[in-house]
């Protein structure tokens, strides 16, 4: 908790803070590579989808389709890997320990050994067992995937700042965890597993577990370090009394670009990959009353991201809960548009946002640009091109008109006696944009954005008609 009594105190603490957190030491957790991880080398790609059989064959084939089609997006997000073959496969038990069959596994091998230049298999499912993998790498020859170490790896690859990759070395934990328990237990066959290091009364496994530990709670501290400082400046935010935006939808759909072009913020890069945004980033953009807001920009969704995963990169999302409104962000040329709608409603509830927010999203079809002549059936929908930059009006205005009715905040230019205390009453309880126009009588047009109890305390304190 920080008590400092006054702001400048506060960022004082703040560097304190900064200081604490050793760079040098978040670079080596995170370069440490971990054994399991992937490496830079060019993939070919057999991608297998085991799909639990369900409802109608058209229902089952259509989210199994959904479904592979990320898988190939993941692939392909990286930018030497390819995919050579994909494959759907019903099966009992994907999450099981057998995942096939024995008549399908079989087939699935064949299949794989005889596909030329392959060199990776990605079997689409959460997490595969240690064992399980072992067993497939062996059957297949080839470096086998789950959807864990894959998403992994592609974060891997677009972490930029310090917390994003702490929390990329957290989500490898359990990969590290799992493995050294395999590697436990093939030693204890051996006969050496259980020995004791001389004189420290540990064995080798009770060593390496505590070490990794330690590697945990340092990565958890450092991440708590970083939040607190995060709610700071949220609190800090918060008292500008600027309105909060958060922009969230599917990875790839035009976030990015579409903050870039309601701010103008040139530092913003948008690409054509999934997960190209890790961080929640914050950005101020203006409205047509010259109201300022922030977005706030935020990780991609995706329907099968792995939990584990989503746990470590909650926290990212812990901004949108304290946010004033929420635009959703489709991409309506793509093909999976609507399931991929449902999903990112789906995984906003589970996020426990307070039903005032979820109330107050704002719809958003992006990419109209790719279809010609497309027309929305519902008004409360606002069609945009967001790298054409068509709709963005429209789109402000609706921005303004909920940040209004919810917040109750609006943009007022009031004339202010400059020899009262007007201005500085306006300072302390409002946010004030602009001071104009300093006339000879002694008044200023003061831009504010004030809340509506706001405004009546004003105008009841300063008789203000
Ligand atoms: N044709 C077209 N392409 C767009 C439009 N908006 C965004 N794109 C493209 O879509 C790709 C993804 O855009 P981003 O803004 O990075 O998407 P994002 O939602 O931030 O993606 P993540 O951060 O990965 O979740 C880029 O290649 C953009 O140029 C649009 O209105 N029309
Ligand atoms: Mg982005």
């Amino acid at each position: 908790m920080f008590k400092s009594k006054s702001q400048n105190t506060d960022n004082n603490r703040l560097e304190d803070e900064e200081d604490e957190l050793d760079e040098a030491e978040i670079e080596e957790l995170f370069q440490q590579q971990i054994p399991t991880s992937i490496g830079e080398e060019e993939h070919k790609v057999f991608i297998v989808h085991p799909d639990v059989k369900w409802g109608s064959r058209k229902q089952f084939l259509t989210t199994a389709a959904l479904q592979m089609e990320e898988a190939v997006g993941l692939v392909n997000t990286l930018y030497n890997w390819s995919v050579v073959d994909k494959i759907i496969l019903s099966t009992k038990t994907p999450e099981k320990k057998r995942i096939f069959g024995k008549g399908n596994f079989q087939a699935l091998t064949e299949k794989v050994r005889a596909t030329p230049g392959v060199t990776a298999v990605f079997v689409n499912v959460e997490r595969l067992s240690p064992s399980s993998e072992k067993e497939l790498q062996e059957a297949w020859g080839v470096k086998v995937l789950d959807r864990y170490s894959l998403v992994l790896h592609i974060f891997r690859c677009n972490a930029r700042t310090k917390e994003a990759k702490l929390q990329i070395s957290l989500a490898e934990i359990p990969l590290l965890r799992s493995r050294l328990r395999n590697e436990a237990a093939k030693l204890d066959q051996q006969g050496g597993g259980s020995r004791y290091i001389m004189g420290s009364g540990e064995t080798l496994y009770e060593v390496q577990q505590r070490l990794l530990k330690e590697r945990e709670l340092k990565i958890r501290s450092a991440l708590e370090r970083l939040r607190r400082k995060r709610h700071l400046l949220r609190s800090q935010r918060k008292h500008r009394d600027f309105p909060i935006v958060s922009v969230m939808g599917y990875t790839n759909c035009g976030k990015t670009t579409l903050i870039k072009a309601l701010t103008g913020d040139a530092g913003l890069q948008p690409k054509d990959q999934l997960f190209a945004t890790l961080d929640v980033t914050v950005h101020a953009g203006q409205l047509p009353s010259h109201m300022t807001v922030l977005y706030v920009d935020t990780i991609g969704f995706l329907s099968q991201l792995p939990h584990q995963l989503i746990d470590s990169f909650s926290a990212t999302l812990e901004d949108v809960t304290h946010s004033d409104l929420i635009i959703h962000v489709r991409d309506i040329s793509h093909p999976e548009t609507v399931n991929q709608k449902v999903n990112v409603l789906n995984v906003l509830k589970n996020l426990q946002i307070p039903e005032r927010l979820l109330n107050s999203i704002i719809e958003v079809h992006n990419k109209i640009d790719l279809i010609e002549g497309y027309e929305v059936g519902d008004a409360e929908v606002i069609p945009i091109s967001a790298l054409k930059q068509h709709g963005l009006e429209v789109l402000k205005e609706k921005i303004e008109e909920a940040v209004v009715k919810y917040t109750g905040k609006q943009t007022m230019t009031l004339k202010v006696q400059l020899n009262s205390s007007q201005l500085a009453w306006l300072y302390k309880e409002a946010t004030v944009q602009a001071v104009d126009d300093v006339g000879d009588d002694c008044t200023a047009n003061v831009k504010v954005i004030i809340s509506q109890a706001a405004y009546g305390r004003y105008r009841k304190l300063f008789q203000v008609t």
